[in-house]
């Protein structure tokens, strides 16, 4: 069964002043049972509008919705019952770590509170189970958001931006435990992501939105092939070079210049003469694989 799908979505936000935002352009989706699902694309793509209706958070204008074979709003309750989200880091009044999750655990009709120790053991809380979620470091306050979002043992769980804000150590141990949580449980996850190395490192397959569209939808490797070029070579220019001529696809990050190509050991050589000849010469230089960032900037900025 799938866990989600979704056909011909659409989102328009109602402005006062303004006819409305199109947030959302005709989605159509399907997301496959036990997968990291990654929802990618650039600021205000509308992923965020995206994960809402999918978790029920929100109603889509038009298009239908359904979550583990279920119509998402016409048995909210039931899909609500199987499913969880996790977005920003907040927890509401000054509770302490293991009351905030039985609180949140007794929502769901859940009294046993072994349950609630065992999130707490599952996201490595133990030693802050007593300590208050606001005192919380923004690392340790997302894994309790985390264990929040597992107490009901969800087969589908939604998480919006899980790693924003984190330090890189704890951002990537957030990661370790989502892959974890993974293996460990039979367990849809659907996540949004800014990362391009995360989503690779992380999602089974993922969906580039753009202005409400999804432009690109495949695994990492399966993306990475919408560029026609396979490899980039990167060279480190001495000195501020601008406008370049050279015969292949590139863009430039400060001096550095990034260029896509077939074989980047045949290309190579003629780049550097090619750039030698309007008086850049290069510093350093090396070669490898296409980055699904490319794959991200190529398609966030092509029309
Ligand atoms: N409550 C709202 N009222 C009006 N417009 C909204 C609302 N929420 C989002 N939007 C607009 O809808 C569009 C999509 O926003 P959304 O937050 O879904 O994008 P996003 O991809 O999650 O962006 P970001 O990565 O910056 O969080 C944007 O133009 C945004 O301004």
């Amino acid at each position: 069964m799938r866990a989600v799908e979704c056909r011909d979505v659409w989102m328009v936000y109602r402005t006062f002043m303004e006819r409305g935002i199109v947030a959302l352009r005709g989605i159509d989706l399907d997301i496959e049972d036990g997968v990291i699902f990654g929802l990618l694309g650039p600021n205000g793509a509308g992923k965020t509008t995206l994960i809402s209706i999918l978790s029920t958070i929100l109603i889509p204008t038009k298009g239908e919705v359904r979550i583990l074979g279920m119509d998402a709003f016409k048995n909210t309750r039931k899909v609500r019952e199987r499913i969880n989200i996790s977005s920003g880091v907040r927890m509401p009044w000054g509770m302490k770590v293991y009351e905030c999750l039985r609180f949140y655990a007794m929502c769901y009709g859940i009294t046993d509170r072994r349950v609630v120790d065992r999130v707490i053991s599952e996201f490595e809380l133990e030693e802050h189970r007593n300590k208050r979620f606001d005192d919380l470091s923004t690392g340790n306050k997302q894994k309790a958001n985390l264990a929040r979002a597992f107490l009901n043992d969800p087969e589908v769980v939604f998480l919006d931006e899980p790693t924003a804000n984190l330090d890189p150590d704890m951002a990537k141990k957030i990661r370790q435990m989502i892959l974890r949580i993974k293996e460990e449980k039979d367990v849809t996850i659907v996540l949004t992501t800014h990362n391009m190395r995360e989503a690779e490192m992380l999602c089974d397959r993922i969906a580039f939105i753009k202005e409400g569209k999804i432009v690109a939808e495949g695994t990492s490797e399966e993306l990475k092939k919408y560029t026609k070029m396979s490899e980039r070579v990167i060279l480190k220019l001495k000195g501020n070079a601008k406008k370049l001529h050279i015969p292949y696809p590139y863009r430039m990050d400060g001096n550095t210049l990034i260029a896509f190509v077939e074989d980047a050991e045949k290309a190579l050589p003629s780049i550097v003469v090619r750039l030698a000849e309007q008086g850049v010469f290069v510093e350093s230089a090396k070669m490898e694989e296409i980055t699904l960032e490319d794959v991200f900037i190529e398609l966030a900025e092509g029309s």
